[in-house]
């Protein structure tokens, strides 16, 4: 686990020539409120690598959703600033793909359309269009599906097919704000396999807020934890300690798998404010 002060960042360097790296997404000493209000976040630096799956783990309230908006080019900060691939964001990040919990799929059309929707708004072909839509429905298991509306799916069938629109027009950072937490636990395990599987595949970068230790656990390749009180910030870090080729059926028995939980548990705990924590 690593402590953050202020000054903690992740820069990494590349592999092949030994530079730095440039993040795909930068914070630094990013303080942010609403209205005349105090900060919600305060003195927060992070940066994301390309490829990267970094969670973003802490209680209700503390901000994460925050960051993901600010990444999304929906807020501003007070000061510091935000980047995107070395740019200050100002105005919607359109190289981003945004997946809430919330059921954005239009009842009135069908699945391929719903998919489909990105690429024809930002004026592709009806062939180009329906390619790439083939494409997304069968690496997300639903090539049977493209012809149904959203109330003939499963609830598992509509995450997926929000997952294919969220990222078709190939973003290049998905955005995810608790994007199972009203699947039930079976059905939520079935959707980390498929997502992790999916985003590795394509080398897509994730930043995936959760409350949910076990869920951070499996998914991430790296999480950083937020809380700390009001403000809030970022109070831990963890590289999580197996690869890529993690088996997510079998990890939850292992003790590395149980060691790491723990530790992220501890993290967590910590990140408990003192209003929380009294509470
Ligand atoms: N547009 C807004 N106007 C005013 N206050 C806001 C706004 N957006 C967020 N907040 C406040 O900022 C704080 C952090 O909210 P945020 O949604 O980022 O937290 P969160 O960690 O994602 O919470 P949760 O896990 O419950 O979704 C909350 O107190 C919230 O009420």
């Amino acid at each position: 686990m690593t402590d953050f002060g202020p000054d903690t960042v992740s820069a990494g360097s590349d592999v092949s020539t030994g530079a730095p790296r440039r993040p795909i997404f930068e914070v630094r000493d990013l303080a942010i409120g609403f209205d005349d209000r105090e900060d919600v976040l305060h003195d927060v630096t992070m940066q994301v690598q390309a490829g990267e799956f970094v969670v973003l783990l802490g209680p209700s309230g503390c901000g994460k959703t925050t960051i993901l908006n600010l990444a999304a080019g929906l807020l501003r900060p007070r000061s510091g600033y935000v980047r995107f691939d070395g740019d200050e964001i100002n105005g919607v990040n359109t190289n981003v793909g945004y997946m809430t919990q919330d059921d954005t799929l239009l009842p009135w059309m069908p699945v391929h359309a719903n998919v489909g929707l990105p690429l024809r708004m930002r004026g592709m072909s009806k062939s180009e269009t329906k390619e790439k839509v083939e494409y997304y429905l069968s690496i997300l298991d639903l090539s049977e599906a493209g012809s149904l509306f959203p109330s003939q799916l499963s609830g598992g069938m509509r995450r997926r097919a929000l997952l294919a629109r969220s990222m078709i027009y190939d973003p290049r950072l998905l955005l995810m704000d608790e994007p199972f937490a009203a699947l039930d636990a079976q059905l939520r395990h079935q959707m980390h396999v498929e997502l992790r599987r999916t985003v590795k595949n394509l080398n897509q970068t994730v930043v995936f807020v959760t409350h949910d230790i076990a869920e951070a656990a499996k998914l991430a390749d790296r999480v950083l934890i937020v809380g700390g009180g009001r403000p809030g910030r970022l109070v831990a870090e963890f590289q999580v300690p197996y690869g890529d080729d993690r088996d997510l059926e079998n990890i939850t028995y292992t003790d590395e798998y149980a060691r790491f939980e723990r530790e992220l548990n501890e993290g967590l705990r910590g990140a408990r404010g003192p209003r929380a924590s009294a509470a």
